[in-house]
Protein backbone atom coordinates (compact mmCIF):
# COMPACT_ATOMS: atom_id res chain seq x y z
CA UNK A 1 0.00 0.00 0.00
CA UNK A 2 1.13 3.39 -0.89
CA UNK A 3 0.06 6.63 0.48
CA UNK A 4 0.33 9.30 -1.57
CA UNK A 5 -0.63 13.54 -0.42
CA UNK A 6 -1.23 15.94 -3.18
CA UNK A 7 -1.05 19.48 -2.50
CA UNK A 8 -2.55 22.27 -5.54
CA UNK A 9 -1.58 25.66 -4.44
CA UNK A 10 -4.25 28.33 -6.24
CA UNK A 11 -3.07 28.81 -9.82
CA UNK A 12 -3.43 32.96 -10.83
CA UNK A 13 -4.01 30.87 -14.69
CA UNK A 14 -5.31 27.75 -14.62
CA UNK A 15 -5.64 27.59 -18.42
CA UNK A 16 -1.65 27.18 -18.49
CA UNK A 17 -1.30 24.58 -16.45
CA UNK A 18 -2.65 21.29 -14.42
CA UNK A 19 -2.57 20.09 -11.18
CA UNK A 20 -1.49 16.77 -12.21
CA UNK A 21 -1.81 15.51 -16.05
CA UNK A 22 -3.94 12.91 -17.44
CA UNK A 23 -3.34 9.41 -16.36
CA UNK A 24 -4.20 5.95 -15.29
CA UNK A 25 -3.38 4.62 -11.95
CA UNK A 26 -1.52 1.26 -12.13
CA UNK A 27 -2.57 -0.45 -9.26
CA UNK A 28 -5.38 -2.61 -8.11
CA UNK A 29 -7.17 0.26 -5.96
CA UNK A 30 -6.73 3.60 -5.46
CA UNK A 31 -9.17 5.17 -2.48
CA UNK A 32 -8.61 8.92 -2.56
CA UNK A 33 -9.69 11.85 -0.38
CA UNK A 34 -10.30 14.97 -2.04
CA UNK A 35 -11.59 17.24 0.37
CA UNK A 36 -13.87 19.74 -0.55
CA UNK A 37 -12.33 21.72 -3.58
CA UNK A 38 -13.03 20.39 -6.77
CA UNK A 39 -10.09 19.82 -9.38
CA UNK A 40 -10.55 15.45 -10.38
CA UNK A 41 -12.07 14.91 -13.32
CA UNK A 42 -12.35 11.67 -15.47
CA UNK A 43 -12.29 11.33 -19.58
CA UNK A 44 -15.27 9.56 -19.66
CA UNK A 45 -17.84 9.57 -23.14
CA UNK A 46 -14.83 11.78 -25.13
CA UNK A 47 -14.86 14.72 -22.86
CA UNK A 48 -13.42 15.18 -19.47
CA UNK A 49 -16.11 15.40 -16.64
CA UNK A 50 -15.55 16.60 -12.74
CA UNK A 51 -15.81 14.26 -9.99
CA UNK A 52 -17.00 16.48 -8.10
CA UNK A 53 -16.32 16.16 -3.90
CA UNK A 54 -19.42 14.71 -1.90
CA UNK A 55 -19.02 15.37 2.09
CA UNK A 56 -17.78 12.23 4.02
CA UNK A 57 -17.30 10.16 0.64
CA UNK A 58 -14.43 8.61 -0.62
CA UNK A 59 -13.52 7.89 -4.59
CA UNK A 60 -12.76 4.34 -5.23
CA UNK A 61 -10.65 4.46 -8.43
CA UNK A 62 -10.08 0.88 -10.42
CA UNK A 63 -6.31 0.73 -11.52
CA UNK A 64 -4.82 -1.02 -14.35
CA UNK A 65 -4.08 -3.99 -12.22
CA UNK A 66 -7.63 -4.80 -11.33
CA UNK A 67 -8.59 -3.76 -15.16
CA UNK A 68 -6.08 -7.40 -15.76
CA UNK A 69 -7.55 -9.34 -12.78
CA UNK A 70 -11.11 -9.10 -14.09
CA UNK A 71 -9.89 -9.51 -17.90
CA UNK A 72 -11.33 -5.90 -18.84
CA UNK A 73 -14.53 -6.27 -16.80
CA UNK A 74 -13.46 -3.52 -14.45
CA UNK A 75 -12.28 -0.04 -16.34
CA UNK A 76 -9.04 1.79 -15.65
CA UNK A 77 -10.16 5.36 -15.93
CA UNK A 78 -7.93 8.26 -16.98
CA UNK A 79 -8.39 11.14 -15.11
CA UNK A 80 -6.25 14.17 -14.17
CA UNK A 81 -6.64 17.18 -12.18
CA UNK A 82 -7.35 20.96 -13.04
CA UNK A 83 -6.02 23.64 -10.82
CA UNK A 84 -8.47 26.48 -9.99
CA UNK A 85 -7.54 30.58 -9.27
CA UNK A 86 -9.20 30.89 -5.64
CA UNK A 87 -8.05 28.10 -3.23
CA UNK A 88 -5.42 25.37 -2.29
CA UNK A 89 -6.47 22.32 -2.60
CA UNK A 90 -5.49 19.15 -0.69
CA UNK A 91 -5.92 15.24 -1.38
CA UNK A 92 -5.02 11.83 -0.10
CA UNK A 93 -4.47 8.87 -2.13
CA UNK A 94 -3.78 5.30 -0.97
CA UNK A 95 -3.23 2.58 -3.48
CA UNK A 96 -3.99 -0.28 -3.03
CA UNK A 97 -1.11 -2.79 -4.62
CA UNK A 98 -0.13 -6.17 -4.73
CA UNK A 99 3.84 -7.13 -3.74
CA UNK A 100 6.47 -6.95 -6.37
CA UNK A 101 6.60 -10.94 -6.87
CA UNK A 102 2.94 -11.35 -6.71
CA UNK A 103 1.95 -13.03 -10.44
CA UNK A 104 -1.31 -11.47 -11.68
CA UNK A 105 -3.64 -13.08 -14.03
CA UNK A 106 -6.96 -12.37 -15.25
CA UNK A 107 -8.98 -14.28 -12.71
CA UNK A 108 -9.80 -18.05 -13.89
CA UNK A 109 -13.54 -17.43 -12.31
CA UNK A 110 -14.15 -14.56 -14.55
CA UNK A 111 -12.37 -15.35 -18.20
CA UNK A 112 -13.34 -19.37 -18.90
CA UNK A 113 -10.79 -19.48 -21.72
CA UNK A 114 -10.61 -16.11 -22.78
CA UNK A 115 -8.35 -14.59 -20.97
CA UNK A 116 -7.05 -11.12 -22.35
CA UNK A 117 -3.68 -10.74 -20.79
CA UNK A 118 -1.32 -13.42 -19.84
CA UNK A 119 0.43 -14.27 -16.55
CA UNK A 120 3.43 -11.86 -15.01
CA UNK A 121 4.73 -10.66 -12.00
CA UNK A 122 3.60 -7.31 -10.59
CA UNK A 123 7.03 -6.03 -10.86
CA UNK A 124 6.97 -6.57 -14.45
CA UNK A 125 4.41 -4.24 -14.72
CA UNK A 126 5.44 -1.35 -12.77
CA UNK A 127 8.52 -1.75 -14.95
CA UNK A 128 6.78 -1.01 -18.11
CA UNK A 129 4.27 1.52 -16.67
CA UNK A 130 6.43 4.24 -15.64
CA UNK A 131 8.54 4.65 -18.43
CA UNK A 132 5.35 4.68 -20.23
CA UNK A 133 3.43 6.35 -18.25
CA UNK A 134 1.56 9.03 -21.22
CA UNK A 135 0.80 5.84 -23.47
CA UNK A 136 -1.48 3.57 -21.61
CA UNK A 137 -2.74 1.55 -24.75
CA UNK A 138 1.11 0.52 -25.25
CA UNK A 139 1.34 -0.49 -21.52
CA UNK A 140 -1.22 -2.81 -21.63
CA UNK A 141 -0.68 -4.43 -25.21
CA UNK A 142 2.29 -5.61 -23.60
CA UNK A 143 0.63 -7.41 -20.83
CA UNK A 144 -2.18 -8.98 -23.94
CA UNK A 145 -1.62 -12.36 -24.98
CA UNK A 146 -1.41 -12.81 -28.73
CA UNK A 147 -4.97 -12.73 -30.29
O1 LIG B 1 -5.62 14.78 -6.42
C1 LIG B 1 -6.46 14.02 -6.90
O2 LIG B 1 -7.68 14.20 -6.76
C2 LIG B 1 -6.05 12.81 -7.71
C3 LIG B 1 -4.61 12.41 -7.56
C4 LIG B 1 -4.27 11.25 -8.44
O3 LIG B 1 -4.89 10.98 -9.44
C5 LIG B 1 -3.12 10.39 -8.09
O4 LIG B 1 -2.41 10.67 -7.10
O5 LIG B 1 -2.90 9.38 -8.79
FE1 LIG C 1 -4.36 9.02 -10.20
Amino acid sequence: MLLSANHYPPCPDPSLTLGMSKHYDAQLLTILHQGDVNGLQVFKDGEWTSVDPLRNALVINVGNTLQIISNNKLKSVEHRVVTNSNCARTSVGFFIAPSDDSIIEPAKSVVGNAAVYRAFEFKEFLLHFFPNFHNNDLVMERFKLQA
